[in-house]
């Protein structure tokens, strides 16, 4: 089995650098499905299992994609397939990205019901009521969503109930190549969503308002291939910001959006981090001692849920009472057990956790329940007293790139091990003795 394992008490210092965003690069690869012309560029891609998952859903719908040296390269000029079969959704919900490109370029979309997750049931329902009211016929049934139009969509007023990331970035896609003005209210105003945007106008689209609460969106014909440069990871940078801050370290967090990052920046301060907007990312400055504070998770630009666990880790190390209270996905929490293991005193109650710190961490193992606990439980592991193993790293390597690596050029005692091969690499040895 593949495990972490993280002796705590080193302090970090250094320089990391920030990988392209994970939740940028996967709408901007299923984008590219709508240019019929020509090949598309899209750098600074890290090197995520979640590339090579979307890389492959491509593939399977009959366009060429190459992925070398963090440059995805996609041609998808040839006549597509339509179906995203569950093998990928199931690996990676971010599939279903691809229904709206294939829906605005083909008319027809069949894409494997991806069904809930560790952190929430996640329905798909504003995505389906965009397409309709898109003129899409809409059919769920046997494990698979099928959406079909009978000639070219058209364009429609769709407001949102909740301003759902997927749902923003699917319909903006399809309604690139819809007959009319497509025009998406409550939409989401995450950072990706621009750059998603970005990359549609420079294929051809007219895409307005991406950042903010309407998007308006200019059907046009046909969209061509382009070349784009993917936005700095926010959720990266933010969990090595926590990586410095709890280990009272001082790290330039390389490539880092102060703008893109506000409601962290504004949280860690309270906490009395000392954070300097540098000209070349961020710099963090961990103080001795931490304050707690209240949290809330929100839609951008509120408090992001992907940094909810990795400030919980950190609250656990804060002087006081701090309460985080998730909003945007119902079962956020199942980090709380882990962290428990680790003799942290945090109690449930409803949609809120009540943190009081500072704890006396201890080292044990852990196994991460999803992507962003994965990272929480490293960085817990940075400061608990002895030995800290964190198994099911197959959530880790969906959204870090080398992340044991980087900290350890930071500083940290921290190694990755693979006891399957230790195992064999003893037989062997015992073999040649
Ligand atoms: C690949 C990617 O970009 N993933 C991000 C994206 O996920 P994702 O796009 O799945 O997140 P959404 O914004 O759609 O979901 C937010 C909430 O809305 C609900 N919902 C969503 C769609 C829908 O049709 N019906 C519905 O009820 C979800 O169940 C969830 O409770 O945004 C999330 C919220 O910032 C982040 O945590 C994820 O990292
Ligand atoms: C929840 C996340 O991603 P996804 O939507 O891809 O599951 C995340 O990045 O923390």
């Amino acid at each position: 089995m593949e495990k972490i394992i993280v002796r705590g008490g080193n302090r970090l210092n250094g320089t990391v650098k920030i990988e392209g965003a994970k939740n940028s690069v996967l709408p901007v690869i299923a984008a590219t499905l709508l240019a019929s012309n020509g090949k598309c560029v899209i750098k600074d891609v890290p090197t995520l299992s979640d590339v090579f998952t979307i890389n492959e859903v491509l593939r399977n719908l009959n366009a060429d994609v190459d992925f070398a040296n963090n440059i995805v390269t996609v041609d998808a000029s040839r006549e597509l397939k339509e179906e995203a079969p569950f093998e990928y959704v199931r690996k990676m919900r971010a599939s279903v990205l691809v229904m709206g490109s294939l829906l605005g370029r083909n008319g027809k979309a069949r894409v494997a019901l991806p069904g809930g997750c560790a952190i929430g049931s996640r329905p798909l329902d504003q995505h389906l009521k965009g397409f309709e009211a898109m003129g899409a016929k809409v059919k769920v049934g046997n494990g698979f969503i099928e959406a079909e139009v009978n000639g070219r969509l058209k364009g429609a007023k769709i407001y949102l109930d909740f301003p759902s990331v997927g749902a923003t970035e699917n319909i903006m896609m399809a309604a690139t190549l819809a007959e009319g003005t497509t025009v998406i209210d409550n939409a989401a105003k995450e950072p990706e969503i621009v750059d998603l945007a970005n990359l549609l106008n420079k294929m051809g689209a007219k895409v307005r308002g991406a950042g903010t609460g309407t998007i308006r969106i200019d059907g046009v014909e046909a969209l061509n291939g382009t070349t784009h440069t993917i936005i700095p990871d926010r959720i990266e940078a933010g969990t090595f910001m926590v990586a410095a801050a709890i280990t009272k370290g001082n790290v330039l967090v390389k490539g880092a959006v102060a703008e893109h990052l506000t409601s962290l920046i504004a949280k860690m301060k309270e906490m009395g981090i000392e954070i300097i907007d540098e000209s070349e990312g961020l710099r963090v400055i961990g103080p001795e001692k931490l304050s707690a504070v209240d949290i809330k998770t929100m839609p951008h630009p509120g408090f992001p849920t992907d940094m909810q666990s990795q400030m919980m880790a950190l609250l656990l190390q804060a002087e006081g009472t701090g309460m985080i209270t998730e909003t945007v996905f119902e079962n956020r929490f199942m980090h709380v057990e882990e962290f428990r293991r680790m003799n942290a005193d945090i109690k449930i109650e409803g949609r809120s956790t009540i943190i009081n710190g500072p704890s006396n961490l201890q080292g044990a193992e852990v196994a991460a329940t999803d992507l962003r606990a994965a990272a929480a439980l490293i960085l817990t592991g940075l400061v608990a007293e002895g030995v800290t193993r964190v198994t099911e790293l197959k959530h880790l390597d969906r959204g870090y790139v080398d992340f044991h690596g980087k900290l350890a050029a930071l500083g940290a005692d921290i190694e990755r091990v693979n006891d399957a091969i230790s195992n064999k690499t003893a037989i062997v040895a015992d073999l040649n003795a």
